[in-house]
């Protein structure tokens, strides 16, 4: 179980302040998958890191499996398997069973008891027949394959993922997804992702951070709830403020997924139920147009028909 209670934190830069989470609070039961979405810099990896026990809340505090974050490190750290998104933790001429081996070992684990628990842990993540060559002639989602079985050699109740899936190729993440679905039965599991569709197939219950503040939170099914049906356009000209709804630019005619409710001039292609994608456009407002158009000219498709 996951619980976070009232939690901020604030970089100091400098004169500069980055109040990275704002009196963010959820809770995630056992045996159910989180899912922390947000744009580039919403607050996501702070969190995971706080609830890692390697960063400290400013205030407020959090709870794994009972156990504080600001005030049990140790404890919490004994019921946590992380995965982090820049893992540079492996030895790169040592074979993927002495990783974990090693990694064993330094957790507290016999020689036996680590050779018994990363042969079975290579077996899980079907990594068998690789356990013997070395970790750098790993491709990336045996790298990561490796990561997420060395989260589990202690086999902590509480799994935290930090984009388990990026930089995958497609079958690669879906046998991943598949990987972390069964895992989950036994486990509490918050992952961060950017990709919707993962998210849709994996989360019990999706967390939606906005400039470190919880905009959203709640089942799939309650987050694609907040918005009614979406409209696929053709139009001529974007209304100001709709630039994040263009999905195509076509020799000066726009595609546009937009919400029933918006005023576009055009023609309608179709009307259809919101994915996750068109409820975290919607939802994200202006910070999509602030993080895509650096520029402040517009979106790729105007620099381009430009
Ligand atoms: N150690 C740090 N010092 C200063 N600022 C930091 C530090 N760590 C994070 N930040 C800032 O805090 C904010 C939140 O960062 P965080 O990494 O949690 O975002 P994120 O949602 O994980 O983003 P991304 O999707 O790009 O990984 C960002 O503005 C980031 O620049």
């Amino acid at each position: 179980m996951i619980k976070v209670v009232n939690v901020s934190k604030v970089f100091r830069t400098g004169k500069k302040e980055i109040r990275a989470l704002n009196d963010v609070s959820f809770e995630l039961e056992k045996g159910k998958i989180g899912a922390l979405v947000g744009h580039n810099g919403a607050g996501k990896t702070t969190l995971i890191k706080i609830l890692s026990t390697l960063i400290i809340p400013d205030s407020g505090d959090a709870f794994v499996n009972g156990y504080s974050v600001t005030k049990q490190e140790k404890e919490v750290r004994r019921n946590i398997g992380t995965m982090m998104v820049s893992e540079r933790a492996f030895y790169f001429r040592l074979s993927g069973l002495d990783n974990l081996v090693f990694f064993g070992i330094i957790q507290g684990l016999s020689r036996s008891e680590a050779k018994r628990r990363a042969e079975e842990l290579l077996e899980l993540v079907g990594l068998s027949e690789w356990k013997n060559v070395q970790y750098m002639k790993y491709s990336t989602g045996m790298q990561r394959k490796l990561a997420l079985a060395r989260a589990l050699i202690l086999d902590p109740p509480v799994i935290l993922l930090d984009e388990p899936t990026l930089g995958m190729d497609v079958v690669s993440s879906r046998d991943f997804r598949s990987l972390i679905k069964i895992i989950s039965k036994e486990k509490t599991i918050l992952l961060t992702s950017h990709n919707m569709k993962e998210v849709e197939d994996l989360a019990d219950k999706i967390i939606v951070l906005k400039r470190g503040n919880v905009i959203a939170q709640g089942s799939k099914e309650e987050i694609l709830s907040r918005l009614g049906k979406v409209k696929v356009i053709v139009a001529k000209n974007v209304p100001k403020g709709l630039d994040k709804y263009v999905i195509g630019y076509n020799n000066g005619t726009f595609i546009l997924r937009v919400p029933q409710d918006e005023n576009v001039e055009g023609e309608v292609l179709r009307e259809e139920k919101p994915t996750l994608e068109d409820v975290f456009v919607y939802l994200m407002g202006e910070e999509m147009d602030s993080t895509r158009n650096r520029s402040g000219r517009g979106g790729w498709w105007r620099r381009w028909g430009e």
